[in-house]
Parts: structure tokens; sequence; C-alpha cells
């Protein structure tokens, strides 16, 4: 027999009210609602400061933290009972309280680029400009293809595609996940490969964050919630965002970190580079899937022991001077 796990009258999901975050919380409403018909399951659509502020690129403004808290915030008051977000803006270390109660399986986790004129990066001409405001793809791009121009490119995807529609950019780089989401792979005009691009820690997968206190109404949603969660999914972002927290956790740094899970074993892949993209440390390693913050933190060790301290303090500093 399995156990049962007690199924509340009603479920509240806080979402941020973009087209992509409206999306996700409807797919875990719809995966909630097909395990547990008898439950009433609504979402309470949010603004976050982060999606406020669109003149100021994260990384100067407080960094991940900005898309969540306004969540927490309502499940802390016993507005909403879970939280949905994307994995990769979901900050290493959550508020006291808090937890993540499951990982969802993960879309595709590379970056896409996307432009209504050339077909891939290699075609870009002198002097095009591009458009990110990830440190990560901007160091990417600035160390593979010097010759181009990265301007800044924030707000919700509807936002970035209606700024490259208007020609303010002859290109712009997106998760493909979200893209894919949203109906719109045909905007993906190639995929880069993460040996071109590697993905930053946690991208293209969703978490359900919930209070982690004991409930009055004696529901464990972390039980209700198990089912949703992918364990080679959890496994590979575990070991990433091991990666993530030692080298400071922050949108500050240029850092990818994307594990692939096959059966028992994990390949993990990490990098950290300044900014221009000059100076960058890779490094990467096999180990067993089920340790994954071992590996981890011995990918990171790896790192360390080429550039990486020296390449985050020029990160720093140049983050002090802006
Ligand atoms: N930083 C914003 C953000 N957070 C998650 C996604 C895409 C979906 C995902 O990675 O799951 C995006 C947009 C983007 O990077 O293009």
């Amino acid at each position: 027999m399995t156990q049962q796990v007690q199924v509340p009258s009603t479920l509240i999901i806080a979402s941020r009210e973009s087209r992509l975050a409206m999306w996700q919380a409807e797919h875990v409403r719809d995966r909630l609602a097909a395990l547990y018909p008898q439950c009433q399951i609504s979402i309470l659509g949010m603004t976050t400061r982060g999606d406020q502020i669109l003149d100021r690129t994260l990384s100067k403004v407080g960094g991940k933290g900005l898309f969540v808290k306004e969540l927490e915030v309502a499940m802390a008051e016993g507005r909403a009972d879970l939280a949905v977000h994307s994995l990769k803006d979901v900050p290493m270390d959550l508020p006291e309280g808090f937890a993540l109660a499951a990982v969802l399986e993960r879309e595709d986790p590379r970056d896409a680029f996307v432009s209504n004129d050339y077909a891939s990066l290699a075609d870009l001409p002198p002097g095009a400009v591009v458009g990110t405001s990830s440190l990560r793809r901007q160091a990417l791009v600035a160390a593979r293809y010097p010759h181009l121009v990265i301007q800044p490119l924030r707000g919700n995807l509807d936002t970035r595609l209606g700024k490259l529609d208007r020609g303010e950019y002859a290109a712009i780089i997106l998760a493909a996940a979200g893209l894919k989401r949203l109906g719109l792979p045909n905007r993906i005009r190639s995929v880069l490969e993460p040996e071109l691009s590697l993905p930053a820690a946690g991208q293209g997968a969703m978490a359900i964050e919930i209070a982690s206190g004991a409930r009055t109404d004696g529901v464990d949603l972390h039980a209700l919630l198990a089912p949703l969660n992918h364990g080679a999914t959890e496994q590979a972002v575990l070991a990433e965002r091991k990666v993530s927290k030692i080298f400071g956790g922050s949108c500050q740094i240029p850092l990818a970190a994307h594990a692939v899970v096959l059966g028992d074993s994990m390949h993990l892949r990490a990098m950290v580079a300044t900014p221009d993209g000059k100076r960058s440390a890779f490094a990467e390693l096999d180990g067993p899937a089920a340790q994954p913050e071992l590996l981890g933190e011995q990918v990171s060790k790896l790192l360390e022991q080429q550039d990486a301290q020296a390449i985050l303090a020029v990160c720093r500093q140049e983050a002090d001077l802006q």
C-alpha cells in the first residue's frame, strides 16, 4: 500500500505575471490537477522588483533574488502555498523558512540565437549589435566573436523579441527553453551548443518553492509535490548550483555550470570568465550522479587551480567601478 498524502481543498500558486512565468505556473497547476482532481488550484499573479526595474542590468541592482522575493512574502503571509520559478532565477541560498520541494524535468538547457536577418553568430558582420544582459553570454560572445558589439537587453521574452523586431539589435541570445515553452521555437535560428555557450546553472529547469515550516492544517506539501520531482534533473542542478554557490552565486560573475546525467553517472562542466571574455577557466569531470554536490566541489577546485580567483577579482573590481 502506498501511503496516502493528505490533499488540501485548495492550493494557490504564486507566479510572476510574464507570459513564460504564467505558462510555467499553469503547467504545474495542470499537473497537480491531474494528480489531485479533488483540489481547487488557482494562480496568484504578481509583479516583482525584477520585473519593474528594466533600465539596469540585474547584476547592478541586486541579482536573482529580485524575481522571487515577493512570491516568498505571499507564501509567508499565507496568500499562496507554493511558488513556481525558473530555477535559473532562484538564489543559491533560500531565505530561512523556505525550501525547494520539487525540480521539474528540464526543457532544452541551451542558449538560442535569435535574429530576423542572420542564421548564426558566425554570420554576423563586424560591428553587428547583439543583445544580452547576461554576463555569461556576453563573455562567451566576446571571447569567440570579438568583432561584435554587445548591448544590454532586459525585460521579459516578449519585450526582448519586440526590441529585436524593431531593429534595435541584429540578433539576441535567449534561453531556448523559454521560446519552446511559449510555442515560439521557430524564432530560434540556431541553438548554441554547450561547447560554445555553456548554459547557466539551472537553465531550462523549473522549481517549486514552498514555506518549509509545518502547516496548521497538517498538509505535507513536500509529499504532495514529490511526484512532480524529476530525479535526474534534480541531481544535475544540485551539481550546477553547488559550483555557482562556491563562486558567489550572484549575477555579477560570468559563470556557467552544466551537468548531464546518464544513468548512474554525471558529467559536469563549468566555466568562469571575465566580462570581456579575455580570461576564462574551464573544468569538467565525471562522477556518480548520487553525489552531485561533491562533483560540484571537485569541479570548482579544478577551476580554482586555474585562474578562477584572479578572474573573480577582475569581476569584482569591474562591479565596484560601476
Ligand atoms: N534570466 C531570465 C530567465 N530566466 C529563465 C529564463 C528562460 C527559461 C529557463 O531557463 O528555464 C530566462 C530568459 C532567458 O534567459 O532568456
